[in-house]
């Protein structure tokens, strides 16, 4: 759970984000609240005025009218501030939230499943912004009430006295359920977030369910918190019914007993009819104090959805330096003792690895090895504990964040596309880094030629400016987008982890060729399944267990058959490669069928 600050602090920027509009709603409800308590007394006056004949009685009513017209104007009002001050407050908490978690290293996201940081996100932002408005309606809720006791007071002492009477047992009635409601609105929400979480999750391994016949049984297991948010719900829902209706017996008892008192005092002739109504009027606008229950509810409710989109805003950023890289660097990588531990788990310990630069470093090791961890670890995705990644002698977490990111490009097996970049022909030139400038057509489409997507994209209905939502396209097609935008920039250091999975061997050793010869000279570390990767990197880091078992061109470690294992079709990492290697230079094809098989992972 986020601590209480950080919801205030969320909360509190919400309300400063929002304040021109909730300053106007202020205004309108104040203003609104002014003329509630004005029209009794105007109605009342006009109607002792045309009781008694009185000419200006004319002119009370008309302004009475102008009230009423005034009320309801005002109230309209309130009500389109209200919706535009929760859009406005969501977006704002949305893109708190959203940015946390853009912000912070991979790893720290990790513990927040994609669906429970979409519940969050969705649901729980969309609480949380009503926030604001709801705290105006509760600051001015109060003000009719209260006008309402002070002008019962002013007309009838005597009427006020018995409905202060009934007070304590009202404010008794909304302490319990600000209490009651805070709970169960809590834990309702965390099982919402929960299934919400579980669905987002199946959604992604759809095909995976489907294969396996489990669709019964992950049904049950997304459902399965239901059982609590019933409970909490109907908690909820019963202490919400439960204070209505207490309300609902005490206010109208209140009511009448100050109408049964101004009645007998009419008949003494110590009020006028015209009182009579004001006080009748005002005894039910003070009772209104019960409504403040609502924006109560609703400021507990996004209190508590404030609380859970915080735990995202605030997640630790990755801090950037101000150092930039030497002009002359060639994009030596170092890594020094690196070492990442993650929950008590060593992921990597003490690896240490030198990568000249323009030449290519391939990581191989089981599943599980920590080539992925390596491989962000260079990219700096994430933070090493201890040690430390040098690219051309400067530490990677010493350099601005326009520079890591001109300085690197990276590609994974499931790419991902920001919809900022709409087209395929944007979507690839995204990966240029900070803009110096739009990136020319002609090298978007050399960095999709090197990715071998050139063909498949010129296919597609409107070609490079087909919008990527209409393109239908496979995740080997997708991988091959990922690879064109990491190849469109002009890096320093090349990161593909993983990145060519989705390929047929035809098409992973095209590019793998493209790699070694088209694409302008930049160091790269590619994270490897098969052999022919392998091969024909100038170096392989073979890891085992987060640890580097040996650190030697391919030739060299492939007489070692702890290695050759590594690629072997029973290994985890389920390659076939008895046999020997391919020659490093070769994009010939020799060594066909020799590494063909990727993981099947
Ligand atoms: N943030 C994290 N917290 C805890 N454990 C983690 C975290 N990230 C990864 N791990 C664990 O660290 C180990 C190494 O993960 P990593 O993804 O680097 O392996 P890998 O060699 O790339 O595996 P594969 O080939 O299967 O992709 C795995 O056991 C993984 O479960």
């Amino acid at each position: 759970m986020a601590s209480p600050t950080g919801s205030g602090r969320l909360l509190r920027g919400a309300a400063r984000h929002t304040a021109v509009l909730t300053v106007p709603l202020l205004l309108c409800q104040i203003a609104g609240a002014a003329g509630t308590l004005a029209v009794p007394a105007v109605a009342g006056r006009a109607l002792d005025l045309l009781l008694r004949g009185h000419p200006d009685a004319g002119t009370w009513l008309l302004l009475a009218a102008a009230l009423i017209a005034a009320e309801v104007l005002l109230e309209t009002a309130a009500v389109l501030l209200t919706q535009l001050t929760g859009a406005r407050a969501t977006a704002w908490i949305r893109l708190r939230a959203l940015t946390g978690v853009l912000r912070t290293g991979v790893d720290r996201a990790a513990p927040h499943s994609s669906g429970d940081t979409a519940a969050r996100l969705c649901v729980n932002a969309t609480d949380g912004g009503a926030a604001p408005a709801a705290l105006v309606q509760m600051a001015t809720c109060a003000i009719a009430p209260v006008g309402a006791l002070v002008a019962l007071v002013l007309v009838d002492p005597w009427t006020a006295a018995v409905f202060a009477l009934g007070l304590p047992l009202l404010v008794l009635l909304l302490r319990a359920f600000a209490q009651d409601s805070s709970d169960a609105v809590g834990r309702y929400q965390q099982a919402q977030g929960t299934v919400a979480a579980r669905l987002t999750e199946a959604m992604g391994g759809a095909q995976t369910i489907a294969a396996a016949a489990t669709a019964h049984r992950e049904q049950e297991r997304i459902l399965a918190p239901l059982t609590d948010m019933t409970r909490h719900g109907t908690r909820m829902w019963l202490v919400h019914g439960r204070a209505v209706a207490r309300s609902a017996v005490l206010l109208p008892l209140l009511t009448t007993a100050v109408v049964a008192v101004a009645g007998t005092r009419l008949a003494a002739g110590q009020v006028s009819v015209g009182e009579l109504l004001a006080l009748s009027r005002y005894a039910a606008l003070a009772a209104g104090i019960g409504g403040i229950a609502a924006p109560l509810g609703a400021l507990i409710r996004a209190r508590r959805a404030a609380a859970r989109t915080a735990e995202l805003a605030d997640l630790p950023p990755m801090p950037h330096g101000t150092a930039v890289l030497p002009a002359a660097g060639r994009g030596d990588l170092e890594l020094r003792g690196v070492g990442v531990v993650r929950d008590g788990l060593t992921l990597l310990a003490d690896v240490t690895v030198t990568v000249r630069g323009g030449t290519t470093a391939a990581v191989v090791g089981h599943s599980g090895s920590g080539k992925s961890t390596l491989a962000a670890v260079a990219g700096r995705l994430m933070d090493c504990d201890t040690g430390r990644v040098l690219l051309d002698g400067v530490d990677v977490a010493d350099l601005t964040r326009a520079e890591l990111r001109r300085a690197t490009a990276q590609a994974f097996a499931r790419p991902v596309f920001e919809e900022a970049f709409p087209t395929v022909g944007s979507a690839i030139a995204a990966g240029a880094g900070p803009p110096a400038g739009p990136v020319p057509p002609g090298a978007v489409r050399a960095a999709a030629r090197a990715a071998s997507a050139d063909t498949f994209v010129r296919l597609l209905p409107r070609g490079y400016d087909t919008p990527l939502g209409e393109a239908p396209l496979s995740g080997g097609e997708y991988q091959r987008l990922g690879l064109a935008r990491a190849f469109v920039g002009t890096p320093r250091l090349m990161v593909l982890d993983d990145a060519t999975s989705s390929l047929d061997t035809v098409t992973a050793r095209q590019v793998e060729h493209a790699l070694a010869t088209s694409l302008r000279p930049c160091t790269k570390l590619i994270v490897a399944h098969r052999v022919s990767t392998a091969a024909r990197a100038d170096l392989v880091v073979w890891l085992e267990a987060g640890r580097v078992r040996r650190c030697a061109p391919h030739g060299v470690l492939w007489q070692d058959p702890g290695y050759r294992a590594v690629f072997s079709a029973g290994s985890p990492s389920g390659q076939a490669g008895t046999a020997p290697p391919p020659p490093r230079d070769s994009g010939s094809g020799r060594g066909a069928g020799r590494d063909g098989r990727r993981a099947d992972r």
